[in-house]
């Protein structure tokens, strides 16, 4: 099953375009930035998936979660009788991704020694198993995570500055939900959606219209991963008044408003914040993508605010928007409006 970036916000919207135009010749080392459960690896599937390399593997290597001496020998390989107990030759992970994608998460916990090996190898293109003298020759696509903010590790002395500018060739930074809230409707009715085929015995029922907005205005410190347990749960087995509060931890900060705050005050945001940024995160930035995304931002809202007028009758809806019936559906499409009692009770 392919990978799917679910959103609509620009923060989204934006990552898709980066990712339609770095993905066709799959040659940039690219860094994925976000805070735990944003979506990194989401966006690194989509990057293999929509790559050249797509017909071969995508392997992910967890740099935090392998103990530090077991972490050469799982990159690079082990040769027969390299020590006692390398009772035969095992292929490291680059080797796996020959031709493919290497995806190396949690990147910022990869311990310092390591951190010179890898560099060597993403500057010569070559490195040998542990305990071989022959050199091989990688042809990988490196993508990397992290939620760490590698340019403190880096003053800390704890990540090196030249691996960082080596891998940081192409960046991509995935704000955290509580930033972008227009995506958490969305979030919610595509895994509305894959829950309910998942568990098609269980007759899985939509979230009740009170559930949802109140989804909607909790800010998700563990971002779209939090979201989903606590969807699937309340999906599958349902939660009273009490526990839902425990789950949405009612005491802490809300996003303003009821349902979603406006979407173009978040452009507006996003745009005010932009004398912060450096000339490496503009380099995405422009007129263009600007205007398209509120283009897009405005269109939907008029959209669904006559389909929901005219309960969802597109012939009556075209009409009233001055457009012909297949540019309403194209739209509906593109823009990804769904119908509200899909999503709600
Ligand atoms: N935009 C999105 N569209 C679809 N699914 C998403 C999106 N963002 C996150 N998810 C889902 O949320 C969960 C967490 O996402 P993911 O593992 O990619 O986060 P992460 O940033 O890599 O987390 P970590 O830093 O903890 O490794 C996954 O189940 C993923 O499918």
């Amino acid at each position: 099953m392919s990978t799917i970036l679910v959103g609509v916000s620009p923060a989204i919207q934006k990552i898709r375009d980066t990712l339609n135009r770095i993905a066709s010749n799959a040659a940039l080392n690219v860094i994925i930035t976000g805070e735990t459960g944003v979506g990194k690896e989401v966006v690194a599937r989509c990057l293999h998936e929509a790559s050249p390399r797509n017909k071969n593997e995508f392997v992910k290597v967890n740099c935090a979660a392998i103990p530090d001496t077991l972490l050469e020998s799982e990159l690079f390989g082990t040769e027969q009788g390299a020590y006692t107990g390398a009772l035969k030759t095992r292929k490291g992970k680059f080797e796996l991704a020959d031709d493919g994608v290497l995806f190396l998460d949690e990147i910022g916990d990869m311990p310092f020694h390591l951190q010179a090996k890898l560099l060597h190898v993403l500057q010569s293109g070559e490195y040998s198993r542990l305990g071989s003298e022959s050199n091989l020759k990688s042809n990988t696509w490196v993508i990397s995570a992290t939620n760490h903010d590698l340019r403190q590790k880096i003053k800390a002395k704890e990540f090196r500055a030249d691996l960082y500018y080596r891998l940081n060739m192409v960046r991509i930074h995935i704000p955290p939900l509580r930033e972008r809230p227009e995506d958490i409707p969305e979030l919610i009715r595509h895994y509305t959606r894959v829950y309910s085929e998942a568990y098609a015995d269980r007759h899985i029922l939509p979230l009740s219209r009170d559930i949802f907005d109140r989804f909607c205005r909790f800010s998700w410190p563990g971002n779209a991963r939090q979201l989903l347990s606590a969807l699937k749960r309340i999906l599958l087995i349902g939660c009273d008044e009490e526990t839902l509060r425990e789950i949405l931890d009612e005491e802490s900060p809300r996003i303003n408003g009821s349902s979603p705050p406006p979407m173009a005050g978040n452009l507006l945001g996003q745009i005010r914040d932009l004398t912060d940024k450096s000339p490496d995160e503009l380099a995405d930035f422009s007129l263009r993508v600007v205007k398209q995304s509120a283009i897009d931002i405005v269109e939907r809202e008029a959209i669904s605010q006559i389909l929901n007028m005219t309960n969802w009758n597109r012939t009556r809806a075209s009409k009233i928007l001055k457009i012909s019936y297949k540019t309403l559906l194209t739209k509906i499409g593109q823009l990804n409006i769904t119908r509200p009692q899909d999503a709600q009770g």
